[in-house]
């Protein structure tokens, strides 16, 4: 069966003393937790000091994004050889931020998903629909090509280490989070288009919720049918509510 996986997404927050103030607190919160695959996924600046706290505990690195190319002239860019440096397990693509504010396509979002399975980066693909496109009735539309996109050339074998995020836009910070019924819905969904297009290794993918989790309510999306962990922002940023969502039970 498919293990639970909880990642936080810091985003744009903290400096290097804050983010290993908040994992040596974390560690000592969740250390002893073998049933859940926990990440955080940090700012590029913190994840070097970081790697030297989560080093031997059971909390994976990520970063928040990387460029597909391994090196060359990209100012400001980030490559997947310089995560691997540091110890990243996980990365992060495609975020809804990320295509919003800085353009990202889905073509990039496909070239960097290469680039991570080429240099065993595990990805975390994030897809979602937008208020208006969810009330035009065009969720489905939206993941369905946003994940066959993101996807497209990729090696049935190296589908098993990808995560799938769903997080609606209009949840993402807002404290709304999609009903429990509704975030199945879209991920069972979700599941059978990757059934349809790549077979049963699709039962082995974990597909995550991510949009306004927090300890109240993550409870109520992992006893649903399909959802497999949650990408969390604004609850991941604090030691205990990041660990009262780890141990959710
Ligand atoms: O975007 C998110 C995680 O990637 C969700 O953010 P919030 O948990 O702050 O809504």
């Amino acid at each position: 069966m498919r293990q639970p996986f909880i990642a936080g997404n810091w985003k744009m927050h903290k400096t290097n003393q804050e983010a290993v103030e908040m994992v040596e607190e974390l560690v000592d919160l969740v250390g002893d937790i073998g049933d859940v695959d926990i990440a955080i996924c940090a700012p590029a600046t913190a994840l070097a000091p970081l790697s030297e706290v989560t080093a031997g505990t059971n909390i994976a690195l990520g970063a928040e994004d990387m460029h597909w190319e391994e090196e060359g002239a990209y100012t400001g860019e980030i490559s997947p050889l310089m995560l691997k440096d540091v110890g990243c397990e996980y990365v992060i693509l495609g975020h809804s931020e990320r295509r919003d504010y800085f353009g990202e396509t889905d073509e990039d979002v496909n070239k960097k998903v290469q680039t991570a399975l080429k240099h065993s980066l595990k990805p975390i693909i994030c897809v979602g629909e937008s208020l208006a496109q969810r009330e035009a009735e065009g969720t489905k539309d939206v993941v369905k090509n946003q994940v066959l996109a993101a996807l497209d050339g990729v090696n049935i074998d190296d589908l098993k280490v990808i995560t799938i995020a769903y997080e609606p836009l209009w949840a993402i910070g807002t404290g709304k989070s999609a009903s429990t019924k509704e975030a199945n819905e879209v991920i069972k969904y979700i599941r059978n288009v990757l059934r349809n297009e790549f077979g049963k290794v699709a039962d082995s993918m974990r597909i995550q919720y991510g949009g306004s989790v927090k300890p109240h309510n993550i409870s109520e999306f992992m006893a649903t049918s399909d959802i497999d962990g949650a990408l969390v922002g604004s609850a991941s940023l604090e030691a205990q509510s990041f660990a009262d969502i780890v141990k959710f039970e």
